[in-house]
Formats: structure tokens, sequence, C-alpha cells
């Protein structure tokens, strides 16, 4: 199986000489393309670090990050716009959304700034709505929808493109439990319909069990990795006796 995220030896070291935090220590792991992943740890063992490294969001003070089987550390400013344009989507714990515009506008907005053909807009956006349950929502505003709704328009967005990899930060973190299985029940489609590669940080132990595979942070170190069976229930209860087994903040974990 082709790995379409290279983690090599990553480290980043905040701030200057004298007061230096290191967020992220020699990690190193790879993901699969199509894989769904959830990334957890207590609060500051470098999860959005993490994420946002491998997201070319930020960069890293030593490491390599291999995406889709490019160097981007070796990709100039104006290539890394593009490969970023074309290769990643990213979803934010808030949503995002611009308030002045319909929903349907929110989500073709990466598309018309990019030129594309009207036709070709207005289709992707039906079939990714389509797939999200929110194909009725299309002419209304932010303001109109629930979080949940809200949150799958963000995710449309951010799919709309069609990159390879989703990124998201917390995706379930303002939403109820109701609303938040209905996006990661979206996720898994998503990942079979469109083979997307999904890495998403969480707190949520439940949001981790929609997983394949959940890597713990602790201390800017993996400190431990789960595999699933398939079987959602049994995961979680792995999921919960790894957190446990970690020590530190079981209750901020749940
Ligand atoms: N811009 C920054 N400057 C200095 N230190 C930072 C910066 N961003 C993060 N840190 C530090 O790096 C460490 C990791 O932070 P990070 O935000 O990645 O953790 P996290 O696991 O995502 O935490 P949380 O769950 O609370 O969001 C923390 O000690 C944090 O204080």
């Amino acid at each position: 199986m082709f790995s379409i995220i290279e983690i090599k030896n990553l480290t980043k070291l905040y701030g200057q000489k004298g007061a230096v935090c290191r967020a992220l220590h020699e990690v190193n792991f790879e993901v699969e393309a199509g894989a769904f992943v959830a990334v957890m740890g207590p609060s500051g063992s470098g999860k959005t670090t993490l994420l946002n490294i491998i997201s070319t969001i930020d960069k890293p003070s030593q490491g390599q990050v291999i995406i889709d089987g490019r160097d981007t550390g070796a990709l100039r400013e104006k290539e890394l716009a593009l490969f970023r344009r074309d290769t990643i989507g990213f979803v934010f714990q808030e949503f995002n959304l611009l308030d002045n515009m319909t929903i349907r506008d929110n989500i073709a907005l990466p598309l018309t700034l990019n030129n594309i053909n009207a036709e070709k807009i207005l289709h992707r956006v039906r079939e990714l709505t389509a797939l999200f349950g929110i194909d009725n929502q299309l002419d209304k505003y932010p303001y109109q929808l629930s979080g949940g709704q809200k949150q799958r328009a963000a995710v449309c967005r951010a799919l709309v493109n069609q990159p390879k990899i989703l990124f998201a930060d917390e995706p379930t973190g303002a939403l109820d439990s109701k609303a938040a299985s209905e996006l990661l029940a979206c996720f898994q489609n998503v990942r079979s319909r469109y083979k997307t590669t999904v890495v998403m940080v969480t707190h949520d132990a439940s949001a981790a069990s929609y997983c394949d595979r959940v890597m713990f942070l602790k201390d800017g170190m993996i400190s431990g990795k789960l595999e699933t069976n398939g079987n959602t229930e049994e995961f979680f209860k792995k999921i919960l006796n790894m957190v446990a087994l970690l020590g530190g903040e079981r209750n901020e974990l749940l």
C-alpha cells in the first residue's frame, strides 16, 4: 500500500535560546493512502503542532514531511501554495463559513477562485452535499443551519477541490454527540467513495473509534498506537484503556 504521508524524525521547537519549548521530538510515522487516522493526547502534547506541520501550514525545526511522494520542505513558497491547494483540505473546530454567503457559495468558493466552469462547480457541490445530507440547505445562510449542518458544509468546502488528504482539527469539538456521529459517518463515506485520506485530531475517544488507527502523543512523542479490527465498540474500549494506561489526563481525553 502506498504511504501518502511519511513523517521522518520530526522535531519542532518554539521560542528562542533560554526559553525553548520542544513541542515535537523525533516523531516518525507513515499513513497509507485512504486511511482514516486519529491523533489523540493530552492538552499541550503537540497534536495541533503536528497537524499544522503535516498539512504544511507550519514548518518543522528538523525532519521531513513527505506528502504524496513529495518532500514538502524542498518546495518553494509558490509551489507549496499550489501543492496545498491541490492536495490538502482543512477543517477546524470553528466552522469558518462566511456569514454573508449562501451555503452553496461557501462550498463553491475554492472552485470559483480557481476559475472552474460553473456547471462543473454546481455538479460537484450537489454531489458532495448529497453525500453529507445537506443538499436541501444550499440556499440558506450559515446562521440558518444547525452546528452539525454547518460543520458538514465546512467539510464539503474542504473537499470541493478533491484533495487527496483531509486534515481535521477537533472537527467534533463544538458538536453534540448526535451531530458528531453524523459527521464521522460522513468522513467514513468520503473515505470509501473518494479514497480520501483523513487525519483528525481529537480529544474524544468516541470520535477516534470511527477511525482505522489512533496515534497517541505525549510530551511531543508518539507514546502508543492502536488499530481497529472493524468493531467500533471494542475499539472504543481499547482506546479508553490506552488512555488510562498512558496516564495523566484521562478525564480531559474523554
Ligand atoms: N506558537 C507557539 N509558541 C510557543 N509555544 C507554542 C506555540 N504553539 C504551541 N506551543 C507549545 O507547544 C506545545 C504543544 O502545543 P500544541 O498546541 O501542539 O498542543 P495540543 O496537543 O494541540 O494541545 P491542545 O489539546 O490544548 O490544543 C505546548 O507546550 C504549547 O504551549
